[in-house]
């Protein structure tokens, strides 16, 4: 069958518009240029209307809950809040119940992925049993079973040597280490992040040691092992400064920024709501510099959206008892462009860069291109309308600060291997 995808534009490396049609067989990309419509029977047509035609976006961070937490989300409903966000592969984190820490259960969670999504999920398997830090997975088996890479995201790996040894079974097999950085020692019952603000709303802060400790520590591991480790979520100044001199070392750190920690601060947090609390938290404004800084510069990698489902009931109470995360998938991108495109502080080659084929690169995923022969992977975003982030989120979940906020760049379309998974409208 043939598709074709016409009226839109892509961007090119050196940041232009280039009006094209995209030629869809079956499930790959035929052709991408002008193309004479008459000469092909198309069996159908998507008119792009003047949209930005893009690769899938590409999530190395969400949450989906399923097993353990459907009241939160499940695989098919994030996986349709990631299709209507433009993304079309995304990599589920396991903190899940149970956990995915056998070969069986692992198959559990890829046969439900299998079942249920309307993307492609890739699953993390965790670095040790239950997530404690103690006894380690069988990494071999796990990797036969699929899996994406090692983490305990959700919380830190607590002791060197559980983290020393993990890498050691990772390299092996060649696959990364994902980290969750945070040292619980220094935790001190924490909500936010620990300053200003935190002491005007009487709220135990986390300092930014708490986060970027851990990384002083395992980049020196990584240097030993000679691993692929990956850091999550990186939200302070001195952990960006930390990678920065790893990667100068030639040491292999790589990491990933949150949209969420590039736009907001913790003066943003106006009243004592856990709307605004996540892990890490939203840190100071010069880490926020920091952090766009270390996009421009390359220290950081890649953006991702650390999408983490809670129900109302959970996050609509104060920060000392709300759990933390936020939504992310529907709103990423759009929050991306109006941000920093439509302002000028980074090119819109750049943040679909650094949602599609950097986080593929790092990682080794076939997508994240519009090239010939690759994957229909495929995203279609109308940047000339402005529309609100409403509440009415194709996720279960509608935790996040950011509802009300006026955005561009509404998902119109989303197809994956060529099949539409998501239309504005339908
Ligand atoms: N980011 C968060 O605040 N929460 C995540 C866990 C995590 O990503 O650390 C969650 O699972 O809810
Ligand atoms: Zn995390
Ligand atoms: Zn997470």
């Amino acid at each position: 069958m043939n598709t074709l995808i016409k009226n839109g534009y892509i961007v090119t490396e050196d940041n232009e518009l280039n009006q094209v049609d995209v030629w869809i067989e079956d499930n790959v990309i035929k052709a991408v240029g002008k193309l004479k419509e008459s000469t092909i029977s198309f069996e159908k047509i998507i008119d792009a209307k003047g949209g930005l035609i893009t690769p899938g976006l590409v999530d190395v961070h969400v949450h989906f809950r399923e097993p353990g937490f459907e009241y939160k989300e499940t695989i098919a409903t994030g996986s349709a809040s990631a299709a209507k966000g433009g993304f079309t592969t995304v990599c589920a984190m396991p903190n899940l119940n149970p956990v995915p820490d056998t070969k069986e259960k692992l198959a559990h969670v890829n046969q439900l992925i299998e079942k249920d999504s309307v993307v492609k999920i890739k699953q993390y398997a965790p670095i040790t049993k239950q997530l404690k830090s103690e006894e380690l997975v069988d990494f071999e088996a796990l990797k036969n079973e699929k899996a994406f890479a090692f983490t305990n995201d959700g919380v830190g790996v607590q002791t060197a040597g559980t983290m020393y040894l993990a890498m050691k079974e990772a390299a092996k097999l060649n696959m990364a280490i994902v980290a969750h950085t945070e040292d619980e020692s220094l935790l001190f019952g924490g909500v936010m992040h620990q300053g200003e603000i935190s002491k005007k709303l009487g709220l135990p802060g986390i300092m930014s040691a708490t986060e970027s400790s851990q990384i002083a520590r395992d980049v020196l591991l990584a240097k030993e092992t000679g691993v692929h480790y990956h850091v999550c979520h990186v939200s302070t100044k001195e952990s960006v400064e930390v990678i920065r001199q790893a990667k100068k070392q030639g040491i292999h750190v790589t990491c990933e920024v949150c949209p969420h920690h590039l736009i907001l601060k913790d003066e943003d947090i106006t009243k004592d709501h856990g709307s605004f609390k996540m892990n890490p938290p939203l840190r100071a404004s010069d880490d926020q510099k920091a952090l766009i800084e270390g996009l421009l510069d390359g220290t950081i990698d890649c953006i991702a959206t650390d999408h983490a489902p809670h129900s109302h009931e959970e996050k609509n109470q104060s920060m000392l008892k709300s759990p933390f995360g936020i939504i992310g998938s529907e709103s990423a991108f759009q929050l991306m462009y109006t941000h920093f495109v439509k302002t000028n502080r980074f090119t819109l080659e750049q943040v679909v860069y650094w949602m599609t084929q950097a986080p593929s690169k790092l990682f080794g995923l076939k997508t994240g291109t519009l090239n010939i022969g690759s994957a229909a992977d495929i995203a279609i975003f109308d940047l000339s309308k402005e529309m609100t982030i409403s509440d009415d989120f194709v996720s279960k979940s509608n935790n996040t600060p950011f509802i009300g906020e006026q955005v561009y760049g509404e998902t119109i379309y989303t197809l994956v291997d060529g099949q539409v998974v998501w239309h504005k409208g339908e």
